[in-house]
């Protein structure tokens, strides 16, 4: 059977011929069953997710609970991105950079051509043409992810914009540029084998192809690594695009601040997973007056508009949160987004009466089934064996957030007023600092530091580098990636530059209580960012930047002892003294292409610290 004879092949919906010779190659490669080619339905979604259901995949939630909305359990190893087997392969080894993983291109492509090969045996192959971010852009991003996995094109309809409404520009200017995503999950049926309810490989390769604008990933279902207009495309490809055409590609989130005079700000903000993005992207403000609308929750793109300022768009059209820890106090958002259905919640737990649950989660239940499709109760839970994966997702239609700004698809974007670089840090670091100005902000995201969390495989709780939250998505040399952003603000009028902010919530006192409240509090930081770039707001210059006092904050309401906000503010000269030669440490390991303007930050803090 060659590709010609594959049922479905000449189903195709566009006559764009890269696309059709690209899956004619696929399927002669991968020997798909048939091939579909997605039109991103309701019917279609009622197909795929009847056959995850048959599948034992997916279990349909109570209708009543979460309409159209389905619980799914992953395989106990496929369950986060797995950044020891992704990989940047460009054409040469330097432009991956040492903080990538890099295997010379045509040595990559022979490895996972073999895998490839068969690979999609009595599977079905879906071609999903997808577009990143507005369909009404002037240049509107296209990928076409082919898949042999029903989850991803579930997914991926909530996620992307998919199937018809994207498909007439593929046969327009834009058609030409889409990037291929291909996906298997490696795991060839033999006639009469039955399937598992989530077929993965033990050999697992997340691979990007830069100058081709390419994506291959083999082997893992699993959101980050498989659903591949996210991190593949809208990250690592597309920061190499940014990096080539002059605009940025980040791991922010877009928020939208609505003062109580009704003035409007925008900002994105920078965290490593697990810091409380989303919590940040949908923030219920606890001043009076003030309110947050959210553009999105993971990923910005930012480019310079006529005026001269950067504008967000969020490429995405869904959110794919981390479960855990999300409730009606953390985010309440969410959990209005989520009980409106159209979701997937995988790795989570599944209750008795058909809904779903996680640690954090309001109303414990006395039994339920955990993510590993086993009996479970909170003695389990105290026992150490979690309901839910630290790691589990609700995937859910952005459209369903009510505090949606209006903007959201506007494929002008939003003018970005503040960009918010933060971390999880117990000490040294305060509650909010302020740049000097865009090459010392670069300087603080170059720096940004966290304590390691569950997104990625690897140990918890030590601190590690994450260079604007970037470090498992930039498509190249990190020190290029930090050239760019100082090339950035070298073209651009200072004056409308976003001021580059950097904030801790995580700051713990001697006795280890978190010294600041966090969460809607977190309003009266925005609130003190936006009036100093209204030049209203006071701040003590410090060694390290512009640091509030504690009666800068807008405490009004606020019962957290003025001793706490000090504490959380305070600026450690001899703890600072002991973080530089942790950031040395860091840009010794970047080498020879780090920017000397990142060294000459350093120097200088070295300077004013008295080191
Ligand atoms: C917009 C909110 C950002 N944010 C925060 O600002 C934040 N702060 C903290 C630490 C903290 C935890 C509990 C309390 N207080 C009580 C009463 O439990 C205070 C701070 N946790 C936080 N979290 C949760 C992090 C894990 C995803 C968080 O998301
Ligand atoms: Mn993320």
């Amino acid at each position: 059977m060659t590709a010609a004879t594959v049922p479905g092949i000449d189903d195709a919906p566009t006559t764009n011929a890269r696309l059709l010779s690209w899956v004619r190659e696929v399927a002669e490669l991968t020997r798909p069953d048939r091939i579909v080619w997605c039109d991103g339905s309701d019917a279609e979604w009622d197909r795929v997710t009847s056959q995850l259901v048959e599948a034992g995949t997916f279990v349909k939630l109570d209708e009543a609970k979460k309409p159209n909305s389905f619980w799914a359990a992953s395989d106990p190893n496929d369950v986060a991105r797995v950044e020891e087997r992704t990989f940047i392969c460009s054409v040469d080894e330097a432009d991956a950079g040492v903080t990538n993983n890099w295997m010379a291109p045509a040595e990559m492509k022979s490895i996972m051509t073999e895998l490839y090969r068969g690979c999609m045996a009595g599977r079905t192959m879906y071609v999903i043409p997808f577009c990143m971010g507005p369909i009404t852009a002037e240049k509107p991003m296209l990928g076409v992810e082919i898949t042999d996995s029903e989850y991803v094109v579930a997914s991926m309809k909530i996620m992307t914009r998919m199937g018809a409404s994207v498909l007439p520009l593929f046969d327009g200017p834009a058609g030409d540029d889409f990037v291929p995503a291909l996906h298997s999950v490696g795991a060839p049926l033999e006639p009469g084998q039955q399937d598992v309810p989530w077929p993965c490989n033990e050999t697992k390769y997340i691979v990007h192809f830069p100058e081709e604008r390419l994506i291959w990933s083999y082997g893992s279902g699993y959101g980050g690594n498989a659903l591949l207009g996210k991190k593949c495309y809208s990250l690592r490809i597309a920061s190499a695009m940014a990096r080539d055409e002059g605009w940025l590609a980040e791991h922010m989130l877009i928020l939208k601040l609505i003062s109580p005079e009704d003035k409007t700000y925008y900002v994105a903000a920078a965290f490593p997973s697990a810091c409380g993005k989303t919590n940040l992207a949908m923030l219920e403000p606890t001043i009076p007056g003030w309110k947050v609308e959210t553009l999105g929750d993971d990923i910005a793109w930012m480019r310079f508009g006529e005026d001269g300022r950067l504008y967000a768009v969020n490429p995405e059209y869904g959110f794919f949160g981390v479960a855990p820890g999300t409730n009606w106090k953390t985010n309440p958002n969410a959990m209005r987004t989520i009980e409106r259905g159209n979701s997937l919640f995988t790795n989570v737990a599944l209750t008795d009466d058909g809904d779903i649950w996680w640690e954090g989660m309001e109303n414990e239940p006395s039994h339920a089934t955990s993510w590993k499709g086993k009996d479970w109760t909170p003695a389990d839970g105290e026992a150490g064996e979690p309901s839910s994966h630290p790691n589990s997702r609700y995937c859910t239609p952005m459209s369903q957030c009510p505090v949606l700004a209006p903007e959201w698809d506007d494929p002008k974007g939003v003018p970005i007023s503040a960009i918010f670089f933060g971390g999880r840090r117990k000490e040294t670091i305060p509650l909010v600092t302020e740049s000097r100005d865009w090459q010392h902000g670069t300087f603080m995201g170059a720096t940004l530091s966290s304590e390691k969390t569950a997104a990625a495989t690897g140990g918890l709780g030590q601190v590690r580098r994450d260079p604007m939250a970037m470090l498992p998505f930039i498509g190249y040399n990190v020190g290029d990636y930090f050239q760019h952003w100082i090339n950035v603000g070298k073209g651009a009028d200072a004056d409308k530059l976003p001021k580059i902010f950097y904030v801790n919530w995580f700051r713990r006192g001697e006795d280890g209580r978190f010294l600041w409240p966090g969460f809607g509090e977190n309003s009266r930081v925005l609130k003190w960012a936006i009036e100093r770039l209204e030049g209203k707001a006071a701040a003590v210059e410090t060694a390290i930047g512009y640091v509030p006092t504690a009666e800068a904050i807008d405490m009004q309401g606020l019962d957290t002892p003025i001793e706490d906000v000090e504490a959380a503010l305070k600026v450690d000269v001899e703890e600072w003294k002991t973080e530089i030669p942790l950031i040395e440490e860091w840009f010794d390991k970047i080498g020879a292409k780090l920017p000397t303007s990142m060294r000459d930050e350093l120097e200088a803090l070295k300077l004013r610290l008295g080191v």
